[in-house]
């Protein structure tokens, strides 16, 4: 089924840790579980996260392969729980941490309740989407619900056509979709004119998006304390920033070859009350001696300007000045190596 409009927006049960016990009559039960988004590269899955969960927590950016870690959003809701958990993209697998990618990918869906599979509206279907959604069709148990990503980018028209052909992908390989969702992350903030004085459903949809998967998730009580945001441990949230802010405008070989571990996070001592700082040391790895100076930059401009920015996003995130303090270091090969994968947390 294909939701273009926004439904009415749903009368809440009360507040989640109630309702099992004092619920409504003809309430809704609540519900809380496990989602994932998967989908090629760039297809849009970290910023529907983040666009759902409301603030910053996993790691966008326009180059592929970026988001290494598996990062759990929560989304709260009076009548539920839906955590998010994004995986790295499925691809063909060429060295050992690519293996090791694919096999947490195929993990996490066996294991979630529900699999949005982002499918971006500005791109034909292509040899990258029917990998995926071939190996989508083998994991029968969990419902599958078609995202279409970035609408903003499209016309209406162009949006028809993506529908159609994304219902005809899935007649193809027996994927029967219990719902296909047109969304933009970039529109899901705003207010649609018809939203205006109203409900205050965003105009990408993303709101919508939340209301199907709902459903899918099992009755279960609240599986997070309320206002948790991510049970990713705040160091690994850290170095993805930090990792993010030292790929930008480099190379395009150097994505795959870097990697960051966070050392020591530790609030400073003797600091005057009120006036906490927070001190962060982080290794950020490369594989050879030539890209350190990419890294570095001349007289070190470049890893000052990654640190300045890394930092700003780590305080925001966090919510407490940081002072950080950040080393390149050469760690030879580290993707064909299992001793230095599992050091770097693979
Ligand atoms: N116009 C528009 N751009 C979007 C939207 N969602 C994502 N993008 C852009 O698409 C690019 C990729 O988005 P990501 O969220 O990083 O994609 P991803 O699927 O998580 O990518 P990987 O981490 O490489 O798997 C970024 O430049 C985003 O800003 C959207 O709704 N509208």
């Amino acid at each position: 089924m294909v939701r273009m409009s926004s439904r009415p927006t749903q009368q809440s049960a009360g507040p989640a840790t109630d309702a099992a016990d004092d619920a409504p009559q003809g309430a809704r039960p609540h519900r809380s579980g496990f989602a994932c988004f998967v989908g090629r590269p760039n297809a849009g899955k970290s910023t529907l996260t983040n666009a759902l969960v409301g603030i910053k927590v996993a790691i966008t950016s326009d180059r592929p392969q970026t988001t290494r870690h598996t990062v759990r959003g929560i989304v709260h809701r009076p009548d539920a729980q839906l955590i998010l958990v994004d995986t790295p993209g499925l691809h063909k697998p060429r060295t050992l941490l690519g293996e090791r990618l694919n096999d947490v990918v195929r993990a996490t869906w066996n294991e979630v309740d529900v699999i949005g599979f982002c499918l971006p509206a500005d791109q034909k279907l292509g040899p990258g989407d029917k990998f995926i959604a071939k190996e989508l069709a083998g994991i029968k148990r969990t419902p599958k619900v078609a995202v279409v990503t970035k609408t903003d980018l499209v016309t209406s028209k162009q949006l028809a056509e993506q529908l159609i052909a994304i219902s005809q992908l899935g007649a193809e390989l027996g994927i029967e979709w219990a719902e296909i969702v047109p969304v933009s992350a970039k529109l899901g903030a705003e207010r649609s004119d018809s939203d205006k004085g109203g409900g205050g459903r965003g105009a990408g949809q993303v709101e919508l998006l939340a209301d199907l998967l709902v459903p899918l998730l099992p009755e279960g009580p609240l599986l997070y304390p309320e206002g948790d945001l991510t049970d990713e441990p705040e160091q690994v949230m850290v170095a993805e920033l930090i990792r993010e802010a030292a790929l930008e405008g480099v190379r395009d070989e150097l994505p795959h070859s870097l990697a960051v571990v966070v050392e020591e996070m530790l609030p400073r001592e003797g600091r005057p009350e009120g006036k906490p700082l927070l001190d962060i040391h982080a290794n950020v790895y490369i594989e050879r001696q030539s890209q350190k100076a990419i890294v570095i930059g001349a007289k070190g401009s470049r890893l000052k300007h990654v640190g300045t920015v890394a930092r700003q996003q780590i305080e925001a995130l966090l919510g407490t000045p940081v002072y950080l303090d950040l080393h390149v270091k050469v760690a030879k090969d580290w993707q064909r190596d299992p001793k230095q994968l599992r050091k770097l947390g693979f």
